[in-house]
């Protein structure tokens, strides 16, 4: 494929036909053609936009991402308060700067929460508890959404693997009972305008570690860039003026900007394996200059803590008939994954690939 037939415009994806169960033609071929086109999206992006907005009424979100403006407003020592120091060094508040993506200091601060475990432990890595702000509605809002985004993680995946992959219902249960107890993360990201003298990024370049991010932002453009590789390009052109990522790969840096009604969702390294490379994560990164505070609230829907994530016969079955020879990837337990991942957190990059 040459670069210039390649579209620079991610796609957006209803799922209303998702949501629907009957089995009248229409909404099977319906649900058929959004298969299709999310199948597509992840050959060719692995970023697409999600339209939710027959799932969830689209001011929820936005209650969100309220909450957490209120949260990064209060004073440092309120918020410190609440600092992933007290717990797994991964559960709550991190300050501006705390995290690190290819050796620089991301210019946001974050509170995380994961999946409650049992028997939590602060000492065990990933095993502590979440640390939740005394904001009115607060908890309350984000457990809601934690429940909407599972759920969805769990629609999206069974409709479109089953179709878009061809699994049979039995390779389906499988796959389901991989993510069925979702080691999940809630995020809520807190950018103040990079300082031109910054040498780093908002948030550096990455890719997610697990299955399907589900992001909403404020709908400030210019903030999230998503990288499409494109061979015949000049490596990693960008118009920032910022210094090469990645400089060994060809292609081109393209803003990810909010769609009212619609999440970001793209890929993480875990359906890497899973397709056997057949569907690529991407890399993408944050570069907030605009005068506003900008706040995003990622969800990230990932595999079950002890899942053995390994290529599918689906994912192999269609290498094979297109004749593509391709190395085996290695299986990865997931909560390994995540741990080596997480454990080099704040030294050497939370993010890093
Ligand atoms: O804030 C954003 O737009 C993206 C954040 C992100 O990529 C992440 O937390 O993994
Ligand atoms: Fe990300």
């Amino acid at each position: 494929m040459t670069s210039s037939r390649i579209s620079r415009h991610l796609p957006i994806i209803n799922i209303a036909s998702y949501l629907r169960t009957s089995q009248n033609p229409e909404d099977i071929a319906a649900r058929q053609a959004t298969s299709e086109a999310l199948h597509s999206a992840c050959l060719q992006f692995g970023f697409f936009y999600l339209d939710i907005s027959e799932y969830i009424d689209p001011g929820i979100p936005e209650e969100l991402a309220t909450l957490a403006h209120q949260f990064f407003a209060l004073p440092q020592e309120e918020k410190d308060k609440l600092s992933i120091s007290n717990q797994d060094n991964a559960r709550g508040y991190a300050r501006l700067k705390e995290n690190v993506t290819n050796g620089k200091a991301d210019n946001h601060e974050g509170l995380d929460f994961y999946r409650p475990v049992q028997d939590p432990d602060p000492r065990r890595p990933l095993w502590g508890e979440n640390q939740w702000p005394d904001l009115a509605g607060f908890k309350e809002k984000y457990e809601a959404w934690v429940q909407k985004m599972k759920d969805l993680g769990l629609i999206v995946s069974r409709r479109w693997m089953a179709i878009g992959l061809g699994m049979t219902p039995d390779e389906w249960q499988e796959l389901r009972s991989q993510v069925d107890d979702s080691f999940w993360v809630m995020r809520a990201i807190g950018y103040p305008p990079l300082p031109d003298d910054h040498d780093g990024f908002s948030c550096g370049a990455h890719k997610d570690y697990g299955c399907l991010t589900f992001l909403y932002a404020d709908p400030i453009p210019s903030a999230l860039q998503v990288f499409l590789r494109q061979t015949g390009s000049i490596a990693a052109a960008d118009a920032t003026g910022l210094p090469v990522e990645r400089g060994a790969e060809e292609g081109v840096w393209i803003n990810a900007d909010p769609i009212p009604g619609c999440v970001v969702c793209n890929i993480g390294e875990m359906w890497e394996v899973w397709t056997n490379g057949l569907y690529k994560s991407t890399l993408h990164r944050v570069i907030h200059r605009s005068s506003s505070y900008r706040v995003s609230v990622p969800f990230f829907f990932e595999p079950n803590f002890d899942s053995v994530v390994k290529p599918l016969a689906a994912a192999k079955r269609i290498q094979g008939a297109a004749g593509s020879v391709v190395p085996e990837k290695k299986p990865v337990v997931y909560g390994e994954f995540l741990l080596a991942k997480v454990g080099g957190n704040f030294a050497g990059g939370k993010y890093d690939d």
